[in-house]
């Protein structure tokens, strides 16, 4: 899975150093790899790998001051690596969303969800108030998100982590994002909450085409989404490959070892899969 030309995002020899007052240290080095239209790539790795330095320096949220980011970062040919903030704004929500682990940090308190998806999607777009929440509404119902207009009432408080995961990812499949970076986005919800939030996030990318950064140390939710794996271990990729592949036929000794150590179907109390 090498990264080509018809690849939607594309990253080529990312390097990524943090300045210190002793001098530099490496977070990240020969990072490499494509997400095609509509595919979905899971990034495994333990704590401390490397996932999320990657996942910001696509961002460009790294602070410049302190990171020195080396390489090549394309969206669909157009270089984001070194693009002027102002510019790089524009891109993301719009071309590149990002799904973060607690959607409740990406709602303001104080303002309903409707307010806030409506001024989301008028931000980005030329569309009226009355276009944007008809969208809203649109977006809603056709990623099966019970009763809308109520929906688009409440307050963030007033919703569960996981309808407010949920609205997140809808407000972000609003402005038709060519990619889409989920940060664990099942991590902090129950087990059935996570279950709807992958089956939208599988509906956002078949209904709309959306390619999917997916980052994720839950090998059971990687399995049952992703087309294609990269795993990183202390800050590189070890071993990329088909999910079948990766399941059936490991390479990296550190692959080998996540695969022994995850758990197992009915190896707890619960049963571990995810029946999309
Ligand atoms: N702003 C920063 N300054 C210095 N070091 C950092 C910074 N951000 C991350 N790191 C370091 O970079 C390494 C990779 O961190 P990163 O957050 O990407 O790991 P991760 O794989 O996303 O882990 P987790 O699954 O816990 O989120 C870690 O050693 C971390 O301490």
């Amino acid at each position: 899975m090498e990264a080509n030309d018809r690849d939607i995002l594309n990253v080529k020899d990312l390097h990524v150093q943090v300045k210190t007052d002793e001098g530099s240290s490496t977070l990240v080095q020969d990072i490499n790899f494509g997400i095609k239209k509509g595919k979905i790539l899971g990034l495994v790795g333990e704590s401390g790998s490397g996932k999320t330095v990657t996942s910001m320096s696509i961002l460009q949220l790294h602070d410049k001051k302190y990171m020195d980011i080396r390489g090549s970062i394309t969206l669909q040919g157009r270089e984001l690596n070194g693009l002027e903030n102002k510019e790089m704004r524009k891109i993301r929500g719009k071309d590149i969303a990002f799904i973060m682990q607690n959607p409740m940090n990406a709602f303001t308190p104080v303002f309903t969800i409707g307010h806030q998806f409506i001024e989301t999607i008028k931000s980005h777009t030329l569309l009226n108030k009355k276009q944007a929440k008809e969208l809203a509404i649109d977006v809603m119902e056709s990623v099966n998100l019970p009763d809308p207009y109520k929906l688009l009432k409440k307050y963030p408080f007033q919703l569960s982590g996981g309808m407010l995961q949920r609205v997140m990812i809808a407000m972000a499949a609003c402005l038709q994002p060519s990619v889409m970076i989920a940060d664990e986005p099942t991590t902090a919800l129950d087990l059935h909450s996570q279950l709807l939030v992958l089956r939208l996030l599988d509906k956002i990318r078949s209904e709309y085409g959306t390619s999917i950064l997916l980052i994720s140390h839950d090998l059971g939710v990687i399995s049952e989404m992703a087309d294609d794996v990269i795993v990183m271990q202390h800050g590189r990729i070890v071993e990329t490959a088909n999910v079948l592949e990766l399941f059936d036929n490991p390479q990296h000794e550190y692959t080998k070892k996540l695969l022994r150590t995850r758990p197992t179907l009915y190896s707890q109390e619960q049963p571990y899969t995810y029946m999309l």
